[in-house]
């Protein structure tokens, strides 16, 4: 818990803090930020893991509310010194209407930028992604670039389109003059693929490789790239930013930083195995199983049938053409504007994260749906 030797006066709001990335944003910072008085934290569904944090010195409070109703966040965000915004609807599956992602990801954070701005609060954080640059439609690879890395971003899938334009708003609204006359200071993070503890696709295809018999079948080039960084440094970074906004507003403020640390370059699915293999899980094949134009040919097959079916029940299979294009374009980051700006380093190391997240797969282990 935090250090209670320093005066604790601040109150942060973390939205979408019962989320996977949220719980880990909440838990970093009743660990790490000294200053912290009371820690408001804002889902629309609520875990019960929450009631065992109300026991150490800093205030937790869970409000259940929807960031797309305008008077739940700005009742929420009232009196908030800092906000993190990580509620979103992370959807690339089909799982819901373009409509909603829209609704809950560009409405839900324009709503909390003006919640910010009519209740007085000075520091938003805004969780991006990797999406609001690439990889585009067109298969361009992003290779070990940084945040001024020239690159043709197209959105046309809802998700990264809305990611993209909710980043926008976020970091156009820095300078506004919030209630009592100060600056509004923002900043956007835009983690590439997280994993990690509570990462439900790591879940779900530990489970499917399971019920394969311990096998999972190469459907990927080996060569490709895919960034991936560990959930414990994106909430790392998360803090870190938080605090250092409020001292380094001129040089951070209106920047968009990638969430990086040492996790290795490798394709999705190598990268999944440096886990799941140590759980059990093996990958047949050196080179994808099926052609492309196959794997394609299937994903076109389950984006017809998810539309057919969709008066009937959901179908959202893992791939899909969005997903397939995704996995097969190359995209690193390697970057250190984060360490330039705000002295960030990665606070768990590669072998720290895989352990970590290895530990909590082998834990689920005969618990399969
Ligand atoms: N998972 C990943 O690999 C990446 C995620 N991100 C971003 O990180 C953020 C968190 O993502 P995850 O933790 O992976 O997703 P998640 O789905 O686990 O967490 C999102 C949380 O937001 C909450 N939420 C959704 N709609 C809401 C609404 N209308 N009102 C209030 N709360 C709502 C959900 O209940 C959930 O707890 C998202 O903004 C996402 O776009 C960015 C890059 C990569
Ligand atoms: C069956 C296929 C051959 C393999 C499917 C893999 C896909 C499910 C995943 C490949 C790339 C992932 C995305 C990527 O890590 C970037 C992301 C950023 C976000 O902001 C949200 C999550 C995601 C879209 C992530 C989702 C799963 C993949 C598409």
């Amino acid at each position: 818990m935090a250090d209670t030797a320093q005066a604790q006066e601040l109150v942060y709001l973390v939205t979408g803090g019962c989320g996977f990335l949220g719980e880990h944003v909440v838990r970093m910072l009743l660990q790490r930020e000294p200053r912290l008085h009371e820690l408001r934290v804002f889902d629309l569904h609520l875990g019960p893991w929450l009631e065992e944090l109300q026991t150490g010195p800093v205030q937790v409070t869970a409000i259940q509310g929807d960031v797309t109703q305008a008077h739940e966040v700005a009742a929420a965000v009232a009196g908030a010194h800092v906000v993190i915004h990580t509620a979103g609807l992370v959807d690339v599956f089909g799982r819901a209407s373009s409509e909603t992602i829209h609704e809950v990801n560009v409405q839900g954070t324009q709503n909390v930028i003006d919640a910010c701005v009519q209740t007085g609060t000075q520091f938003l954080v805004y969780t991006s992604s990797m999406e609001v640059v690439g990889p585009n439609i067109k298969g361009h690879p992003f290779y070990r670039g940084d945040e001024d890395t020239p690159y043709e971003a197209v959105h046309k899938h809802p998700y990264p389109r809305s990611k993209a334009l909710a980043e926008q708003l976020v970091l156009e609204a820095n300078g506004r003059k919030v209630r009592g006359g100060r600056p509004l200071v923002t900043c956007a993070l835009r983690p590439t693929g997280i994993y990690g503890e509570g990462h439900q696709i790591m879940r779900d295809i530990f489970y499917q490789g399971q019920r394969l018999g311990g096998r999972l079948f190469r459907a990927i080039p080996a060569s490709v790239e895919h960034g991936r960084v560990y959930v414990g440094n994106v909430a790392w970074m998360h803090v870190l930013v938080a605090r250092e906004l409020q001292q380094r507003g001129a040089l951070m403020g209106g920047q968009a930083y990638f969430c990086y640390d040492s996790s290795p370059y490798k394709s999705y699915e190598d990268f999944n195995m440096e886990i799941l293999g140590p759980c059990g899980l093996r990958l047949v094949g050196t080179r994808p199983l099926l052609p492309y134009w196959l794997l394609m040919f299937l994903a076109v097959l389950n984006a017809l049938l998810q539309w057919l079916l969709r008066p009937l029940l959901l179908y959202a299979p893992l791939l899909n053409p969005y997903t397939l294009a995704m996995a097969n374009t190359t995209f690193t980051v390697s970057t250190n504007k984060a360490q330039r700006h705000f002295g960030y380093e990665p606070l768990f190391s590669w072998e720290d994260s895989r352990t970590r997240t290895i530990g909590w797969v082998r834990a689920m282990d005969g618990s399969a749906p």
